[in-house]
């Protein structure tokens, strides 16, 4: 890495990063790019095998309003950013104040770097059992 560049630090890092990059022939290359740091993440399926039934969350998304989601509106699986706990401590943490489901067993089934592009997170995929003696909440915070 040559250069770190603090673009924007404001609820998260955006910095444009200059580096030199050896190409397969071992010729050299400078280049810069973007990469905006928010974090890691987790998500959760949380299915009910005998009621054939999924917890989905619904919520207002505004980058897919800013790219063509008239509502706004987005139907998604649990999830949520990670603190300094691990990702399994934090995606049931994140399960019950999203959804009001206290989980006790949790599945990872992979992880991976969402939009490797320009975003630096890694999201961590877990399923998980639920029923109904585990509500314990309202959810939706
Ligand atoms: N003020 C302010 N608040 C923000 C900003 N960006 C996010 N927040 C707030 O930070 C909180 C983050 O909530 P979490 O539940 O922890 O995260 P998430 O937004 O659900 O993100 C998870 O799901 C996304 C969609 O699947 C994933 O993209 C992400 O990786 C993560 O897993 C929310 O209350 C959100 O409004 C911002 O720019 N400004
Ligand atoms: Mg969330």
């Amino acid at each position: 890495m040559i250069d770190s560049e603090i673009l924007s630090d404001n609820w998260y890092v955006l910095r444009k990063i200059t580096y030199e990059y050896s190409k397969k022939d071992g010729t050299k290359l400078t280049q810069s790019r973007e990469a905006y740091d928010r974090g890691n993440g987790a998500t959760i399926l949380l299915s009910n095998k005998e009621q054939k039934t999924v917890i989905l969350t619904r919520q207002f998304r505004l980058p897919t309003f800013v790219n063509g989601n008239e509502t706004g509106m987005l139907i998604e699986a649990c999830a949520g950013l990670l603190d300094k706990n691990n990702a399994e401590d934090c995606i049931r943490r994140e399960t019950e104040e999203e959804t009001g489901y206290k989980i006790t067993d949790v599945r990872k089934i992979f992880e991976a770097y969402i939009s490797p592009g320009s975003v630096t997170e890694i999201v961590y995929f877990f399923i998980a059992e639920y029923s109904k003696e585990m509500k314990v909440g309202d959810g939706g915070r």
